[in-house]
């Protein structure tokens, strides 16, 4: 098959089982799951359960001390244990991490770093998607480097830029924890829009938190101790939970959300 028609038949994301051992412990075994086009899906799982480590496996960011097995297709091309640098341009996925400290140039200022973005988005196009992600004064932080913003400011930054990059893979991984919740929720809405029953792009969302989770995505993977668990419509898995790790989820969502109604009520506020 050519490259150009393995790309338009193939889902944007196939993991075949994927395998990753570090310092002698096997962390991911065995995971295998695909995303096409236009779906937002999530993966959850506790604290260690292996989400991070199965998206540096996906970008191809895993520690060079790892020993990946296994089969990771973006657009129908094989990319397993190749870094972003060796992938071609169909098969680069674009990443935004719960540390966007990291992930600008600590160097350059953001106005530079923006003009970077130019060569595959408008300025039109640029400055509608900071202003929906509520970054619309971005002319006052031009002049400033990534440090003089604030962590919530930079989670945005991140994000705008990462949805106008060519990739049809955006991998964001646990990408709102600096935010707010009314930010929050403007920013899941923004991707909900940029992302939903595009022809071309799919979201990959990386969360401990199912009740956001829940309002972007409309499928979940749920892993545990390396292992996929779980793979159900978002609809479903919030109202027959199958595996025991997925209904102790579910649990602990519905009993923060009834404790914060509780409380929004003590107050005298409708929630
Ligand atoms: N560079 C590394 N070297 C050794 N072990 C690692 C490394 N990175 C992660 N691990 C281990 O692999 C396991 C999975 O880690 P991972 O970061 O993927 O978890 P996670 O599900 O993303 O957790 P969290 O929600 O806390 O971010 C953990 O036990 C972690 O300690």
């Amino acid at each position: 098959m050519t490259q150009d028609r393995a790309q338009h038949t193939a889902p944007v994301l196939a993991v075949e089982g994927l395998t990753l051992w570090l310092a002698g412990e096997n962390r991911i075994s065995g995971l295998s799951f695909n995303i096409n086009a236009g779906e937002r899906v999530c993966l959850l799982g506790a604290s260690g359960s292996g989400k991070s480590l199965t998206a540096k496996a996906i970008t191809g960011t895993a520690p060079a001390r790892a020993d990946l097995r296994g089969s990771i297709r973006v657009n129908g091309l094989e990319v397993c244990g190749k870094p972003p640098v060796s992938r071609c341009s169909y098969s680069r996925v674009a990443t935004v991490f719960q540390d966007s400290s990291t992930a600008l140039n600590p160097l350059m200022t953001i106005g530079k770093q923006l003009r970077l973005a130019l060569p595959v988005a408008s300025v039109q196009e640029l400055l509608a998607m900071l202003d929906a992600v509520g970054l619309g004064d971005i002319a006052q932080l031009m002049a400033r480097y990534p440090a003089e913003l604030s962590g919530g400011q930079r989670q945005r930054l991140c994000l705008a830029l990462a949805m106008q990059s060519s990739s049809s893979l955006l991998l964001a991984d646990e990408p709102t924890t600096a935010l707010d919740v009314l930010t929050q929720h403007q920013v899941l809405q923004v991707m909900q829009t940029a992302y939903s029953a595009s022809p071309t792009r799919a979201l990959l969302f990386i969360t401990h938190d199912i009740a956001v989770a829940a309002q972007l995505c409309e499928r979940a993977l749920v892993m545990e101790n390396g292992v996929l668990v779980e793979s159900a419509p978002m609809a479903q898995l919030l109202r027959h939970p199958q595996h025991p790790y997925s209904r102790q989820l579910v649990h602990a969502a519905r009993q923060a959300d009834a404790s914060h109604q509780n409380h929004a009520a003590l107050r005298g506020v409708t929630v």
